[in-house]
């Protein structure tokens, strides 16, 4: 493959997305007993080669990506391109972390390769930004900025969390167009559940891509955490693909 898989393309307008409005995605890899990690959130390669170079060639298209900080601390992800052709022309996504309490270890790969290996393959590597709240102290903002992430407080709600509503003016305000939200269990469900409208009347959520592989997990992560899995939308299927061993499904919400 050795360029995007034309259903993405198709499927995902990112071409129409702009700072103003920006194009939101989420996207997981679940088992069929829709498990995304295995016990104590130990990380699993559920998608097979095919699939997850479809996932890197989806990194490419979105100006960011986003993930929790328990993904962050357990999985310890690059969130890089590596696995497409080396080439100039294809740009890695901006990091981006929710991490409200500003738990993210210095010693994370995002970092640490960003400061040691800031081109790597002629792609220049992204600074990691870090999103938390503005009750954060300002001591602990410069201790994590002297470290060498951006750190970007943003207002939080009377549970001390960052709005979904609020996304869309956060990206734009950093003049990121799209955002990948890859999970894990928490944020994934969040965005989905959100309930707010655009001003448009369009979801919060744009696009909704799901990869499948034919394994069990048995007890795990699920894609939904416990207790969470009210307020979920119907999904409306735009597009399945079979990519090697797994089924792909490309999704908006229906409303
Ligand atoms: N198979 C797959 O595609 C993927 C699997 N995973 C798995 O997911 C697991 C982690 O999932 P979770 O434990 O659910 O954690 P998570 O990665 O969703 O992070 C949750 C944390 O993010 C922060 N956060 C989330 N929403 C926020 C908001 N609205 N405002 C402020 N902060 C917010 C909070 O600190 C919260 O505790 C890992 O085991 C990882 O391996 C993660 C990504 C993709
Ligand atoms: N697409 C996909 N398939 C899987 O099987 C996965 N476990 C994940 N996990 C997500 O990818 C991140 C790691 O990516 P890199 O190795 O850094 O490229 C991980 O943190 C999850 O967000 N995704």
């Amino acid at each position: 493959m050795t360029s995007p898989p034309p259903f993405l393309a198709q499927h995902l307008p990112l071409d129409k997305a702009t700072a103003s409005r920006p194009h939101i995605t989420v996207t997981w890899a679940q088992s069929l007993d829709s498990k995304i990690a295995g016990v104590g959130g130990k990380r699993v390669i559920l998608s097979g080669s095919e699939s997850m170079l479809m996932t890197h060639w989806m990194r490419t298209m979105h100006d960011a990506i986003m993930i929790g900080i328990n993904t962050l601390i357990l999985d310890d992800p690059r969130l890089q391109i590596n696995l497409l052709p080396a080439s100039p022309n294809l740009r890695p996504p901006q990091p981006l972390i929710l991490d409200p309490h500003l738990r993210f270890p210095p010693s994370a790969r995002l970092l640490t390769e960003y400061l040691t290996k800031p081109s790597q393959r002629s792609i220049s590597l992204h600074q990691p930004w870090i999103i938390c709240s503005d009750q954060v102290s300002h001591f602990k903002i410069r201790a994590l900025e002297g470290s060498g992430a951006r750190i970007i407080p943003v207002k939080v709600d009377e549970s001390g969390r960052i709005p979904p509503s609020s996304l869309p003016t956060v990206l734009g305000e950093l003049g990121l167009r799209s955002v990948m939200i890859e999970g894990g269990s928490k944020v994934l469900s969040q965005f989905l559940s959100c309930k707010d409208k655009r001003e448009d009347g369009s979801p919060l959520v744009d696009s909704v891509v799901v990869t499948v592989a034919p394994t069990f997990i048995g007890d795990g992560v699920g894609v939904v955490p416990e207790g969470e899995d009210k307020g979920l939308p119907p999904l409306r299927t735009l597009h399945t693909e079979t990519m090697g061993k797994d089924a792909v499904m490309v999704c908006a919400i229906d409303i």
